[in-house]
């Protein structure tokens, strides 16, 4: 079936009572330079969405922004219905897990790495076992021999599945990922595409990928920090 291809604002009011982040005629400048003017999109519970766009059309800062890591200077974000503040974003950042194109893992092995939340008190008692640590792994297309290496050592594509890996012993439920496939083998590549195939989980991602594109609900197109045309695949 051909996708389906809305205008952002007919979009917009199609999921508008039901979204989990809503933007609504968002725009970012930084030092008076607009990066995103005017971007309006919904996502649900459980869909997945991909921005993609030329280099420098705004598509990491989306995702930042969601994060509360630009300002917004015109227009509102939504999160579970509520407007994003200083205190809705706390929520937003419970949830959600920022995967990068260079996760920093902060610590000396990965198994540091994976145990490294687990130290702090919000989760201190929810520490996983070898058992899970591995079951994770292997979701993950990682062998366990990569619990004992020195982070420093990991490729860019084993760090990125090491921080999915500690974003799911988190049990986060929304992910935003900045080009999570790029890197990867194919084999790995399907395992980090089932592991998103997950239907509780949200996504917002940045992929150029095809077969990334193809599982996801909503395409949305950036064009210099406007949102050209979003595509709605059919798949909710
Ligand atoms: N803090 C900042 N200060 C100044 N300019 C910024 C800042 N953050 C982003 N920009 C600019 O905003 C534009 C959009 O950046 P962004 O990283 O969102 O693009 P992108 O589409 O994700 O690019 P790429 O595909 O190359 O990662 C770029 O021109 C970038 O230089």
């Amino acid at each position: 079936m051909p996708p389906v291809v809305s205008r952002p604002s007919e979009f917009d009011g199609r999921v508008a009572n039901s979204a989990l982040i809503r933007f609504d005629r968002v725009s970012v400048s930084v030092h008076g330079k607009s990066i995103l003017a005017g971007i309006s999109f919904a996502v649900n519970v459980g869909e997945k969405a991909v921005f993609r766009g030329k280099s420098g059309s705004g598509k990491s800062t989306v995702l930042k922004t969601l994060l509360g890591l630009y300002r917004v200077t015109s227009g509102r974000i939504f999160f579970e219905h509520e407007p994003l503040d200083s205190s809705t974003v706390k929520s937003v950042r419970r949830r959600a897990a920022y995967i990068g194109q260079e996760p920093v893992l902060g610590a000396e092995t990965v198994r540091e790495a994976l145990m490294l939340p687990f130290r702090f008190k919000t989760h201190r008692g929810n520490e996983p076992s070898d058992r899970r640590l591995n079951e994770v792994l292997a979701r993950l297309h990682l062998s366990p021999d990569i619990l004992a290496r020195e982070c420093r050592l990991v490729s860019g594509g084993e760090k990125q599945r090491i921080a999915i890996a500690r974003a799911l012993l988190l049990g986060k439920s929304l992910y935003l990922l900045d080009e999570v496939t790029s890197a990867l083998d194919d084999e790995s590549k399907q395992a980090v595409l089932n592991v998103f195939a997950d239907p509780s989980f949200t996504v917002l991602s940045v992929a150029h990928d095809p077969d990334w594109v193809a599982r996801c609900d909503l395409v949305l197109e950036l064009e210099g920090g406007r949102l050209a045309r979003i595509h709605h695949n059919g798949n909710t």
